[in-house]
């Protein structure tokens, strides 16, 4: 399958790392020139476009839509004249289907929230169908999808809680991981062996809830041992509100004021 990433930069080019890893697909992208780019598609080996004209002329099977969210949809507008059956994948945070459809009417358009991960084939990437998308159309959008990582089916109006979640929430660790790093150099650790301790932590963390599908509350108790470490470290995290500063983090990211 012919797949263009649309917009090479951190999620373009996550999306295309992950994809670069099957030999089953023409992967390629779409970037005004940058050097950065272009040392990606030389060390990745993809075909690196600079205008959307030579990506219509390309005709691709699968346009998957990285652009900045506010000018992914006049960068589809450009993408007029591609074949009706090119599906479009937008990952634009907040661009709706609509939008879309409205500059790409003979194309099935999906929207998708990814996240970095995708780049190591483990990323979570929340995906809203549309009432047009069935059959070999949808079947195409869920084998691209499923090379990059779990895929979480919702409903449109769902995509920017699930995007906030997933599509924001590895930052949100990823400040978590980096204070621990900081409290385990204190303590005397060299700063690569504590990355790889939390970075294993983390991840085992993720594999355990993922795979056990026990609640978060369930598996914190099993950690708790009665008068023992942890349950000092958690009183700690209630004292100073981590709860309130993950909830309230979630609720600015998806646009509370
Ligand atoms: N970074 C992330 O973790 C996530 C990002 N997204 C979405 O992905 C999109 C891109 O976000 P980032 O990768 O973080 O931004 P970025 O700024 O790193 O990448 C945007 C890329 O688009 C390129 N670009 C600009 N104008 C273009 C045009 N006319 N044609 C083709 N390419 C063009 C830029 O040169 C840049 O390489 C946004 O819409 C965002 O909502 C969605 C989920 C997660
Ligand atoms: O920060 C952003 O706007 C994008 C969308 C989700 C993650 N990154």
């Amino acid at each position: 399958m012919k797949i263009t990433v649309v917009g090479v930069g951190s999620m373009g080019g996550a999306i295309i790392k992950g994809l670069a890893s099957s030999s089953a697909d023409e992967v390629s992208g779409l970037n005004p020139t940058n050097p950065r780019v272009s040392r990606l598609a030389d060390y990745l080996h993809f075909k690196l476009f600079t205008t959307a004209s030579e990506v219509v002329e390309y005709q691709p099977d699968v346009v998957i839509l990285t652009t900045p969210a506010n000018i992914t949809v006049a960068v589809a507008k450009e993408l007029d004249g591609l074949q009706p059956n090119t599906i479009i994948i937008s990952a634009a945070a907040g661009v709706r289907q609509y939008e879309l459809k409205a500059v790409l009417p003979n194309n099935p358009v999906v929207t998708i929230i990814p996240n970095t991960p995708v780049a190591v084939n483990a990323g979570t990437i929340g995906l809203a169908l549309s009432a047009d998308v069935t059959g070999a159309t949808r079947d195409n959008i869920i084998y691209v999808l499923n090379q990059l990582g779990d895929i979480i089916t919702v409903s449109e109006d769902q995509l920017d809680i699930v995007g906030v979640i997933g599509g924001c929430g590895p930052a949100f660790i990823d400040i978590f991981m980096d204070a621990m790093s900081d409290a385990a150099v204190k303590h005397g650790l060299d700063r690569q062996t504590a990355y790889q301790l939390i970075a294993s932590m983390v991840k085992g963390t993720g594999a355990l809830a993922y795979d056990t599908e026990k609640s978060p509350s369930a598996l914190r108790d099993e950690v708790t041992s009665p008068a023992g470490t942890t349950i000092k470290g958690v009183e700690v995290l209630e004292k100073h509100g981590f709860r309130f500063s993950v909830i309230d983090a979630v609720n600015k990211a998806n646009g509370e004021d």
